[in-house]
């Protein structure tokens, strides 16, 4: 096959990774369905892919059962000086790493494909468009890389012949020697994801899986974006895009971080329970946020899909999402198979089917005992067939910000919703955000810990020079056109474990509160923390009376579980070292003082 391109610098490097990894042959994508055609049937053949016979063009997929998340023990940040990588990254020299991670990478695509996948992060449109090249052994992240970039024919022909483009090469790590079978979701044991910031460079090795194999996603978009990001003055960030519109007509865009699995994709494509509000959607992981010329935060999503959280998805919950899953061409990865070959995840709907094929390919029925889907089972599908994706989602200019959220998920101490004092206060909030654990990532679930700005595992620098490069961005900006930051928590509980606030649909109460304190027309508590809102500050007409109650008590702020909070945001300061910017501990302090 002849290279589509002449690129001479990306040419090279293709011939070098070939030369290193040994496929059988190279193939570059264009993108076309006839290649998605072709692939999907290899995959189906491969016995990777289920045809669905109950959703157009999409596909049923089961991983190898240790291969389901993000692995962070195994990611790396590979800046040339250890100091740069901070406290909340697994350093590792880059020549130690490129010595390593050559030797793996040698022969490695051995009986295989190399797909080369040329894609764009953002609006093709845009006056710099954001560029990547993946090289991969993974049929599957061909087809999943279509649906979540704009990749392709397209995005090659902004490449020129000398445009600047982010290497990314992965490989599942399992050669195949002549003759050998193959399994239907090749990986190894050992696994590397690895960042080269500088160089701005992704090598993976030995996961097939989301977020270690997607490079387009949270290795590129947040993890090398938010180096480039710090460099040239903007924001990368872990964080849903939403377009409110009143039932007066005005309109609103917010942008959240909430960790993985905490909600973003659910308030993305929400169905607002109170009457004559709308919401949009333009993004539900990752926003690229810079000063328009007007002195507003425009924000990008830099995505082309969604890769979802599946159980939980249901009618009542995100009937968006369901509605978009139902136009097809979209994979889904670790849920169960029904026996009339559609997808089936726990809280899809209130009973199960009575037999499925778990996403550990053994038969499942209710009397199992044991998850049809894994917890951290996804959907993969384009934004564009999101019957409420805004028309301006793939607008190059973004769209500008006027609330920014940061959420996480505690069981206690954090009210429903918080707004900060100003942008520094803000910045403190996010910075000092916490949250359990959840599936997202492999290791421990239910554990409480701080999550800055929802980007822990994200982000690719010192998280000190992170929150300082925060704060200076607040610095630098018209005060009155930066957007308020909120707080929020829809996952508060009570003492008999319920969850407080009804969240998903009746989310629309807070960001009815939220846009009307943005207009300067809600009132407020000024507590210790913040401005809260009482009970009767919020919409809660339509809502069951016997549960305001519970509301009030999401609302409240107990300063003793705050002051018991002190000390927690000392040790994860102490964490952060010398870089720690004296703003914060000067919010700390305040803070500490608030609650005197
Ligand atoms: N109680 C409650 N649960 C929610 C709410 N919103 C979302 N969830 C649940 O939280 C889980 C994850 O939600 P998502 O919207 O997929 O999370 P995400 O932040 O997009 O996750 P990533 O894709 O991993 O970044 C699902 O099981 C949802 O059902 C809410 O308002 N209240
Ligand atoms: O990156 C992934 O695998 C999925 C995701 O959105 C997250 O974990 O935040
Ligand atoms: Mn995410």
């Amino acid at each position: 096959m002849t290279a589509p391109t002449a690129h001479r610098g990306l040419l090279e490097w293709v011939s070098e990774v070939a030369a290193l990894t040994t496929p059988d042959q190279v193939v570059w994508c264009d993108g076309s369905p006839l290649e998605r055609r072709r692939l999907t049937d290899k995959l189906v053949e491969a016995g990777t892919f289920v045809r669905l016979e109950k959703k157009p063009n999409s596909f049923w997929c089961a991983s190898d059962p240790d291969d389901v998340a993000r692995v962070e023990d195994r990611t790396y940040l590979c800046s040339a000086d250890e100091a740069d990588a901070g406290p909340t990254n697994n350093w590792m020299d880059p020549l130690d790493m490129k010595i390593i991670m050559t030797e793996l990478y040698r022969g490695s695509m051995a009986g295989r494909t190399m797909y080369v996948i040329p894609f764009c992060m953002g609006p093709l449109s845009a006056e710099n468009p954001v560029l990547g090249v993946e090289i991969t052994d993974s049929p599957y992240v061909v087809i999943s890389m279509h649906i979540m970039t704009r990749a392709g024919s397209a995005a090659l022909a902004l490449f020129g012949e000398d445009a600047d483009f982010v290497r990314c090469l992965h490989s599942v790590g399992a050669p195949l020697k002549p003759g050998q079978a193959d399994v239907p979701w090749p990986c190894d044991r050992t696994k590397y994801i690895s960042q080269f910031p500088e160089e701005r460079m992704i090598w993976s090795y030995g996961s097939g899986y989301g977020g270690n194999a997607l490079l387009g996603k949270k290795c590129y978009s947040l993890r090398i974006a938010s180096v480039m990001a710090r460099d040239e003055g903007w924001l990368a960030e872990h964080m849903l895009i939403l377009k409110l519109t009143s039932p007066h007509g005005t309109v609103h865009y917010i942008a959240a971080a909430f960790p993985s699995a905490c909600g973003k994709t659910n308030l993305a494509m929400l169905e607002p329970s109170i009457p004559g509000w709308k919401v949009e959607t333009l993004g539900d992981d990752i926003a690229w946020l810079r000063f328009g010329d007007d002195g507003r935060l425009y924000a990008v999503n830099p995505e082309n899909g969604f890769f979802g959280v599946a159980p939980g998805t249901g009618w009542k919950t995100n009937p968006n999402a369901m509605r978009t899953l139902a136009e097809g061409n979209s994979i889904f990865i670790n849920v169960a198979l029904t026996d009339d070959g559609d997808v089936w995840w726990e809280g899809c709907s209130d009973t199960p089917p009575d037999h499925l094929t778990s996403w550990r390919r053994e038969d499942w029925t209710p009397a199992s005992g044991d998850l049809s889907s894994h917890p951290n089972s996804r959907y993969c599908t384009p934004i564009a067939q999101c019957p409420t994706a805004a028309p301006e989602w793939d607008d190059p200019e973004g769209v500008p910000i006027s609330a920014i959220f940061f959420g996480g998920r505690r069981a206690t101490t954090v009210p429903l919703v918080t707004e900060s004092f100003d942008w520094q206060h803000g910045v403190f909030l996010g910075a000092t955000l916490s949250s359990e654990t959840t599936a997202a990532a492999t290791g421990e679930v239910g554990v409480v810990r701080r999550d800055p700005m929802a980007m822990l595992p994200f982000i690719g620098y010192h998280a000190g020079d992170y929150f300082q490069h925060w704060i200076d961005i607040g610095k630098h900006a018209n005060t009155a056109k930066l957007p308020k930051i909120f707080y929020v928590n829809w996952f508060r509980r009570g003492d008999d474990g319920r969850f407080l606030w009804p969240g998903f649909g009746e989310n629309a109460r807070v960001l009815k509160w939220v846009v009307d304190r943005v207009e300067g027309h809600a009132t407020a508590f000024q507590t210790p923390i913040g401005w809260v809102p009482g009970a009767k500050a919020l919409d809660l007409r339509g809502l069951d009376p016997s549960s305001h109650f519970d509301v009030q008590r999401a609302l409240t702020v107990d300063h003793d579980e705050w002051r018991a909070e002190l000390p927690l945001i000392e040790q994860w300061f102490a964490t952060i070292g010398e870089k720690l910017p004296t703003a914060l501990r000067d919010e700390l302090e305040a803070l500490r003082h608030r609650l005197d």
